[in-house]
């Protein structure tokens, strides 16, 4: 046991605080080196490029959602990781807002080579204290997160009063009274609660998962792609798959499969084993993969490989990138009506920024309406200067978010 790999899984609903905390991780004088995986939702990286650290590797996956459409490339990058074992000493997963941390943790006891050579310490939920009471109304991935926990940050004590604090924590408490609960702000809490836990407790998430170390079978890939995958990997394709979707194989394709399915419903559609669907669906439609039971708000329960899971397929991003400099006294006027009209549906903004005459990235932030921005750090020469700015939510307006972007270049 001991000469495995200690994982921990950094998760918690969009804006909630992983990446503070994961950078609190880094930048504490622990004395480890980690390997970090970040995996984010939206089309363009954006956390990748916030999270501090010199020596660590960030290895960024946004083709789709960690528990799901990627869980084959956590699994090859992990696998890759492995290799190079005496680099680092410990694994750090921050998962996007969205995922659903028990595939994600399911990942650490079925695949054999990931089994055999890690362990999962901890799976560490950072909660909003300001948003996470709302959320848990609407959105079954923060419920999930908070049930599979088994630290929880209740992050961002300083937005609410003690008896919301305390109101949150009962909630929490309601969903796992297992876990061991920090109130935190900017998710300062000593290393030593988050890491080298030995946490995790397999009997409990059976209690809650019965299906959670069943593997998932051989699929038989039966869906209509005429041509070959073109990998030379020994899955059960009698026909190759064809798509373009390498991401479901739980296989090391080493084909062209960079791209995730394309769709942004993050729904289970793709566990390993399980791809066998067409992933041409428009968005909106159910992924096809026959699952049809559904919860009483109407969403699929998609259950694969032992695991039940729904997802919100509603959410949708919104990836915007502009070569020219932007005039700070057009984009914060702008940026502050947006959120403050449409806060309600826009989950998640943020984003780097080139102003015309600064010669620092400015790092944009919201969370619902409330905003903050900081100076990261100066463009270094030859860098890209562009501005990059993604918004997750309900029902959003695309045009509109790019015509308003676009209206705060510089002149
Ligand atoms: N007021 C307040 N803001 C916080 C606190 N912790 C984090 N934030 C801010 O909340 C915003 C989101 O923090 P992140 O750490 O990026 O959240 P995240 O969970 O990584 O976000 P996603 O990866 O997009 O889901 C940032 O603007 C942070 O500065 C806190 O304790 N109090």
């Amino acid at each position: 046991m001991s000469d495995k790999v200690p994982v921990t899984v950094l998760t918690g609903y969009l804006g909630a605080g992983k990446t503070t905390l994961l950078n609190r991780i880094l930048s504490e004088p622990h004395g480890q080196k980690f390997a970090v995986i970040v995996n984010e939702f939206g089309e363009i990286g954006i956390d990748n490029d916030l999270v501090v650290g010199a020596d660590e590797e960030v290895f960024e996956m946004n083709n789709g959602c960690v528990c799901c459409t990627v869980r084959g490339d956590l699994i090859r990058v992990i696998d890759g990781l492995l290799r190079r074992k005496g680099k680092f000493d410990a694994i750090l997963i921050e998962t996007t807002g969205l995922a659903d941390p028990a595939p994600v943790a399911q990942t650490f006891f079925v695949d054999d080579i990931v089994s055999a050579k890690t362990r999962l310490d901890a799976v560490v939920t950072v909660a909003d204290a300001k948003w996470l009471s709302e959320r848990l109304k609407d959105a079954p991935e923060a419920k999930n997160q908070i049930a599979f926990a088994d630290v929880v940050l209740l992050n961002k004590t300083d937005l609410v009063t003690l008896d919301e604090l305390a109101e949150v924590e009962a909630r929490i408490r309601g969903l796992n009274p297992y876990a061991t609960l920090h109130r935190t702000q900017r998710c300062a809490v000593p290393l030593d609660r988050v890491l080298g836990r030995g946490a995790f407790d397999l009997d409990r998430i059976l209690s809650l998962e019965p299906g959670f170390l069943e593997a998932e079978e051989e699929h038989a890939c039966d869906h209509e792609h005429g041509e070959g995958c073109g990998c030379d990997h020994d899955h059960a394709h009698d026909e190759g798959c064809g798509c373009k979707h390498g991401q479901g194989h739980d296989h090391a394709h080493e084909h062209g499969h960079d791209e995730g399915c394309g769709c942004k419903h993050g729904h289970e559609h793709a566990h390993d084993h399980d791809h066998d669907h067409a992933h041409n669906h428009e968005h909106g439609e159910d992924c096809g993969c026959g699952c049809s039971e559904r919860d009483e708000a109407g969403r699929i329960i998609h259950r694969h490989g032992g695991l039940k899971h729904i997802h919100d397929e509603e959410i949708d991003s919104v990836a915007l990138e502009l070569e020219a400099p932007l005039d700070p006294e057009k984009f914060f006027p702008w940026i502050q009506n947006l959120v403050a009209v449409d806060g309600p549906s826009i989950l998640r903004s943020k984003g780097i920024l080139s102003f015309k005459d600064d010669p620092d990235r400015f790092v944009f932030q919201g969370v619902h309406m409330i905003l903050d921005g900081t100076h990261q750090r100066p463009w270094n020469d030859g860098e890209r200067r562009t501005s990059r700015l993604v918004f997750i939510g309900r029902k959003l307006d695309r045009a509109k978010i790019e015509s308003g972007f676009s209206a705060c270049v510089a002149a």
